[in-house]
Order: C-alpha cells, then sequence, then structure tokens
C-alpha cells in the first residue's frame, strides 16, 4: 500500500512544467560545453522536452512520455553506438545538477538524495548502452520508476 499524502519526485520537483525548466536550461547550456556539447551536436530541437517527460514520468508524474510514443526501449535506442565515456557522463552530471541550482529545483537533503541517486544510475545506464556491440533491447522493457528511496519521504524538518 502507497501513502497518498507522500508526494512523488516530479510532484515535489514542481510537476513537469518545472522539469520542462530544468531540460532546457540544461540543453541550452549544452551546446557550448566542450566536453559534452559534441555529443548533441545534432539534437533534435524537441530533445529538451522529450527528456523532461520522460523524467517526469519516471518521477511518478502520469505517463507524458509514453503518452506521446515514448517506450524505454525507444530511450535506448537513442544512445546505442554513440560509446559515451565516462568523462562525458561525469560532465553530464555535473552540468544537470548546476542547472537544478540554477533553476531553483528543491534543494532539501531527502529530494536531492533521490535526484542524484537517478541520474547516477540513469547515466551509467546510457553509457553501458551506447557502448560497442550493444544490441536494442528486446520487447518492451517497462519504463523505470523513481521513488524517495532510503530517506523514505520529503524533507518536513
Ligand atoms: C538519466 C540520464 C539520461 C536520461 C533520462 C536520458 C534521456 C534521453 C531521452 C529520453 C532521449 C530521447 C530523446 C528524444 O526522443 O528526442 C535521449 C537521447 C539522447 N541522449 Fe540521453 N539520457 C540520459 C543520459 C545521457 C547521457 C549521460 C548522455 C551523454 C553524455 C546522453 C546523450 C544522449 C544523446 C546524444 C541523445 C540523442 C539526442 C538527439 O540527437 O536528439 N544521454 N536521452
Amino acid at each position: 500500500m502507497t501513502d497518498s499524502s507522500v508526494p512523488t519526485l516530479s510532484a515535489w520537483a514542481g510537476g513537469e512544467e518545472r522539469i520542462a525548466a530544468l531540460t532546457a536550461r540544461f540543453y541550452q547550456r549544452v551546446p557550448a560545453d566542450p566536453v559534452i556539447g559534441p555529443v548533441f551536436a545534432n539534437m533534435d530541437p524537441r530533445h529538451a522536452a522529450h527528456v523532461a517527460s520522460f523524467i517526469a514520468e519516471v518521477f511518478g508524474g502520469g505517463t507524458p512520455y509514453t503518452d506521446h510514443g515514448g517506450s524505454h526501449s525507444g530511450m535506448i535506442a537513442r544512445h546505442l553506438g554513440r560509446a559515451l565515456t565516462e568523462t562525458q557522463r561525469k560532465r553530464w552530471i555535473e552540468l544537470m545538477l548546476e542547472t537544478a541550482d540554477e533553476v531553483g529545483l528543491p534543494s532539501d537533503p531527502e529530494f536531492r538524495a533521490a535526484f542524484v541517486g537517478y541520474l547516477e544510475w540513469g547515466t551509467r545506464i546510457a553509457v553501458i548502452n551506447s557502448q560497442p556491440g550493444v544490441k536494442a533491447p528486446q520487447g518492451n522493457p517497462p519504463m523505470p520508476v523513481w521513488g524517495w528511496g532510503p530517506p523514505g519521504g520529503p524533507y518536513r524538518g
């Protein structure tokens, strides 16, 4: 049984709109970044919005990504063959966390622990899937689901 008085990570962050503000600013900053700028040289103009709806869905904010035809396997497919490096992964996270501060995402310990945990997990999965020879997933793997984790709920002082 889930406790309905505990907000989802998406709701705590401010919903898909706030997550979209985060990704919009992040991908605005990306082109000027010497480490990850080149990785996104041919970025789709809707990329930031797609990543926002993906994260909102993973964070319990409804199904905006799958409602628009997205799937976990589709997301994985976008990373295949890119041979992402650990240096690029680390810079992606660093820039994302700087941007989270810049756009004022909640900074309480509970939210940030869950957020960083997801970014660590998600970026490592992206790097693994991007290595040469990794094939597209079979079938239709479910969307990941991320919650509050060990802290167990939002910061209440
Ligand atoms: C939690 C971590 C991550 C998430 C949730 C994520 C999510 C996504 C999603 C949803 C797409 C598909 C977007 C679309 O359909 O337009 C995508 C594409 C892509 N991702 Fe990621 N990603 C993550 C990590 C990374 C990292 C660490 C890198 C590289 C350092 C990366 C590089 C890319 C690139 C280059 C594309 C294709 C962009 C384009 O050309 O339009 N991703 N990602």
